[in-house]
């Protein structure tokens, strides 16, 4: 500092205080200025964030569900994932009177319409069915398990497999062995693994023993081979792991946007990898099964006589060229029925048995009628004896005469329908009945679990499991159209197997009732499953017991 020039100094000081005021200021300036914009941001992110909340209650008010930027209806998608998703669209369809669009988040695949209202089901699946295939985005996805199989293949490449598939399962020989099959397989190995659980005085996962019981049966069907999925001890099969395994990773594409999965698959890794290695076990299996019965057939001409599997029969068929079918196409047709029929019975059945547990009066009901069929036999009615028998075997015509039996079962369905939700694709501009307009492109859902919760359909008992709005005055079981019971599908593509599977769950519901009484396991958490099928999440535990005589002798006198 210069001391003899106090000026220069002062002037000095007073530059450099200017200058640390004018620092200072300019400092706080700044600093008020970013507080102030922080404010400004913080202001205008709530405001925006309250004018889109009331936007988006305003859009729930007219769409359904609030509408987000960005993210669409996902928020409350998301919110009811962590609950019962069936029950949430269900409530939804209640409210918009059986339609709603769902808006996905930008870019996603998430777009779609929802309905459960009859009308526009019968125009989807029958009035312009050919508007409406499974599409170009499902047969992607699913490739790579079902191939050109019946279950994903849409235009010419299902309508060849539908045509002789349709004539071979009502075939009488194709009937016999299907029923044949189960014969056996309910009496010689459903029953004595049911009959140890209660030896053991073991608790047992009923959909699981139905679920290998079916697998077994459809299989025998499909390729004409027993894997023996359901035995004492519940073996793991190979086989059966690997479909299984597959379907899961196939059913995770669903839930993954398409880009995501098809990198997995290309540096296989997750589920892609699970997916490549379960198809190997599922193609190896099929691909021994296809080499094995060649050289069966070719060898010997009775086999070709004696078997009536699927295998067997597209085996002796030719295609449009007049050749031969390819071993890729006859293990997607045989994959892909094993996968039309192997749970959809099964997990029927447990929702069946869970509701009669609930319900002991229906059981009553079917027990009686059960007794007085089987009394009607001459037999009986000769020697008065056969009650007592652990070996009664249920024949066709009696299953046939199962009114109620078949009644409960239906009502079951309707409530727990196997195939929850099943969806389609708009190949050209259309409108619904009701008036919605779809979009090329667009995918429509149809919310089958839904369907069979809607007051304008069922009326107001809609919750209640009540067997008897199925019956006519007569007592005889009248069926409901497609569209409004839906469990089945409806138009050109209803389920081909509707008529075995109906005989199929009555013989073994039969079978099962007249020996056991069935209790579900105390406090067992029975929800459903979110997957292609409405499995339980938890399986279903119980208990069984065995009839005795005195008690089925009332039945029989009543
Ligand atoms: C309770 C039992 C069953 C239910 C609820 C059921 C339900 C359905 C449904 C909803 C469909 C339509 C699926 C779609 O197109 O996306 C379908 C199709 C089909 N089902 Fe079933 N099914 C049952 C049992 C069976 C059985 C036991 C078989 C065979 C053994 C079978 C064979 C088929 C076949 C081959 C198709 C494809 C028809 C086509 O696309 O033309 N189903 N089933």
């Amino acid at each position: 500092m210069n001391i003899m020039n106090p000026t220069t100094t002062t002037t000095t000081n007073t530059n450099n205080f200017t200058a640390f005021i004018s620092a200072n200021t300019a400092g706080t300036a700044t600093r008020n200025f970013a507080f102030f914009r922080h404010v400004q941001f913080f202001e205008v992110f709530a405001a925006l964030f309250v004018f889109m909340a009331i936007n988006s209650l305003r859009q729930k008010r007219r769409q359904g569900l609030p509408v987000w930027p960005v993210l669409g209806m996902l928020p409350s998608l998301a919110v009811a994932l962590q609950t019962n998703m069936y029950e949430w669209i269900s409530d939804v369809l209640r409210s918009r009177n059986g339609t709603f669009r769902f808006k996905g988040p930008w870019f996603s695949s998430l777009n779609c319409i929802v309905t459960a209202d009859p009308r526009n089901l019968e125009y989807l699946l029958k009035t312009k069915f050919p508007n409406f295939p499974k599409g170009p985005y499902f047969h992607d996805t699913v490739r790579d398990l079902l191939g050109d199989g019946i279950f994903s293949a849409d235009d010419e490449t299902w309508q060849r497999q539908r045509k002789t598939a349709s004539i071979e399962f009502h075939s009488a020989k194709f009937r016999n062995l299907t029923t044949e099959s189960l014969r056996e397989l309910v009496h010689n190995r459903l029953l004595p693994v049911l009959e140890d659980s209660i030896k053991q005085l073991a608790e047992i996962d009923l959909q699981e023993v139905l679920l290998r019981l079916t697998f077994d049966n459809v299989c025998m069907m499909a390729f004409g081979v027993d894997p023996g999925c359901l035995q004492k001890g519940l073996p793991q099969i190979p086989f059966a792991k690997a479909f299984e395994d597959a379907t899961e990773a196939t059913v995770f594409r669903f839930v993954t946007p398409t880009c995501v999965w098809k990198a997995m698959r290309y540096f296989n890794v997750g589920m892609e990898k699970k997916l490549k290695e379960s198809l190997r076990g599922v193609d190896e299996f099929a691909e021994d099964v296809i080499q094995t019965r060649k050289k069966e057939l070719s060898s010997r001409c009775d086999e070709k006589k004696t078997r009536s599997d699927l295998l067997t029969v597209f085996m002796g068929l030719k295609n449009e060229e007049g050749e031969a079918f390819s071993d890729k196409f006859l293990r997607d047709i045989c994959v892909n029925f094993i996968l039309a029929g192997r749970d959809t019975s099964s997990v029927a059945l447990s929702w069946f048995f869970w509701l009669l547990d609930q319900n002991p009066e229906v059981e009553e009901k079917i027990l009686k009628e059960i007794c007085k069929i089987v009394g009607e036999r001459e037999e009986v009615e000769k020697k008065g004896e056969i009650i007592s028998e652990s070996g009664l075997v249920f024949r066709p015509e009696e299953i046939k005469k199962m009114d109620y039996l078949q009644a409960a079962i239906s009502e079951a369905l309707r409530l727990y329908p196997s195939v929850p939700v099943d969806h389609k694709e708009v190949v050209e501009d259309d409108k619904f009945p009701d008036g919605t307009e779809l979009k090329k492109g667009t995918k429509v859902v149809y919310a089958i679990y839904a369907m069979g919760r809607m007051e304008a359909i069922w009326g107001k008992d809609y919750r209640e499991y009540k067997p008897e709005r199925w019956l006519g005055r007569d007592g005889r079981y009248m069926s409901e159209s497609a569209y409004k019971f839906t469990a089945f599908n409806g138009g050109p593509r209803l389920c081909l197997g509707k008529d075995f599977a109906y005989y199929q769950m009555k013989f073994v519901a039969a079978s099962i009732i007249y020996r056991y009484r069935v209790k579900v396991v105390e406090n067992h958490p029975v929800v459903p499953k979110l997957a292609l099928t409405m499995y339980m999440k938890h399986g279903l535990k119980v208990n069984l017991s065995r009839r005795d005589e005195s008690e089925l002798q009332i039945y029989f006198k009543g």
